[in-house]
């Protein structure tokens, strides 16, 4: 390893998972999944709790790869439930650390991201960063307004992933993200649609307990007068009806699996229930991309499907026979949040970009979800 080598540990905490990877400069010399049992993780009563026992795990993981951490540059984690922030990348400071440990927008494994990397970094004396968190916020005033004087909408969405794949397709087509017009539909647990001008995303869905399509696990938009009876209908705590929109919604309360291979097996075998949720689901997230397109008025460069759903064959075919006469259909299958994450540090430490402060405020009156 070269002097000039940027050696960066970067840190990705998931509901089931925590992912880690070391990067020497762009490339990757060791990445792991480090899965949680569902008992041990719900031995503690809050994400924040979770702190100590993940960061072990980490240590140990490396520890055992052999990995000297006294040669790192740089720890970047993925950033959680902050104040609506602009994209890129986030220096850890104590007014972050506040609010990533408060749960400043809400309960998010993401949150621990940046706890954990400034945990490392300053013992070892280095920086730690965040990039793009989930709550990367460039919306237009226009789509700010929700039609309910009470409700702004809120930007909470897969930044991380969708401004990575945008910036990669952008490399592939011989453009700057900057010059282009995007919709990019991140598809996973949450499905969320962007819509990226010249490298902003003027507006998306708030996938976590929001709106838009729904997803694996997640109701999406749902009827709000019908959901408003059901809150008062005296049948359910507020938690329990949360659940059934965040995390038992879509295909979980239709067909008891947030596993969409499970779900294409069920089809397969002749379950025309599965089939029709299925469907609707490719349906959903194709009226969600027509009304992105509406938003960049046509002028669309390209429409970028990704996620785990991306690698569904009939799931992508389904969506692109609907929005193909819009523009061209590019599959980026998975996510690539920790190459992210490293590429986001890289472009600090390398004095291509700069780091940001937190909270950075961006113009707009905050409403936030306390406590979700
Ligand atoms: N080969 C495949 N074919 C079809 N669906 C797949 C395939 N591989 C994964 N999926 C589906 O992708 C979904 C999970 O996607 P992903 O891994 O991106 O989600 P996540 O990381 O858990 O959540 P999020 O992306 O919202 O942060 C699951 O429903 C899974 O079954
Ligand atoms: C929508 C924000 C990211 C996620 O939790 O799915």
């Amino acid at each position: 390893m070269s002097d000039l080598t940027n050696r960066i540990l970067v840190i990705n905490p998931g509901s089931t998972s925590t992912k880690i990877g070391v990067f020497d400069n762009e490339v990757p010399i060791f990445e792991k999944t480090i899965r949680h049992e569902q008992g041990v993780i719900s031995q503690f009563n809050n994400i924040i709790e979770q702190y100590e026992f993940r960061k072990k795990v980490i240590l140990e993981s490396l520890d055992v790869e052999g990995i000297n951490i006294s040669k790192l540059k740089a720890v970047c984690g993925r950033g959680g439930l902050l104040r609506p922030i602009e994209g890129g990348t986030y220096r850890v400071n104590e007014e972050m650390l506040t609010d990533l440990r408060a749960g400043y927008a809400g309960e998010h494994a993401s949150n621990l991201g940046g706890i954990i990397a400034n945990e490392i970094a300053s013992g070892l004396n280095i920086p730690a960063y965040i990039v793009d968190p989930v709550v990367v916020d460039e919306l237009d005033p226009l789509a700010r307004i929700s039609g309910f004087a009470l409700i702004e909408r809120k930007s909470i969405f897969h930044a991380l992933n969708q401004k990575a794949v945008a910036r990669r397709v952008a490399k592939e087509l011989g453009k700057k993200y900057e010059e282009l017009n995007l919709i990019v539909a991140h598809m996973g647990g949450g499905i969320t649609v962007g819509v990226h001008r010249q490298g902003r995303v003027v507006d998306v869905n708030n996938g976590l307990h929001g709106d838009g399509p729904f997803s694996p696990e997640r109701a999406g938009t749902v009827p709000a007068g019908d959901l408003v009876a059901l809150c008062y209908s005296g049948e359910y705590y507020y938690d329990e009806v949360m659940k059934k929109l965040v995390g038992q919604g879509g295909l979980v309360g239709y067909l008891n699996t947030n596993d969409a291979i499970t779900v294409e097996k069920m089809i397969e075998n002749g379950d025309e229930k599965a089939s029709l949720v299925y469907t609707a689901m490719a349906y959903q997230v194709a009226k969600e991309i027509g009304s992105a397109s509406v938003v960049l008025s046509g002028k669309v460069d390209a429409i970028v499907l990704t996620g785990g759903l991306a690698y569904g064959k009939e799931f992508v075919r389904s969506i692109s026979d609907q929005v193909n006469w819009i523009a061209d259909v590019i599959v980026q299958p998975g996510e690539n949040e920790l190459q992210a994450l490293a590429e986001g540090a890289l472009r600090v430490l390398r004095g291509e970009e700069q780091e940001k402060q937190y909270p950075n405020p961006i113009k707009k009156s905050e409403t936030v979800l306390k406590g979700r």
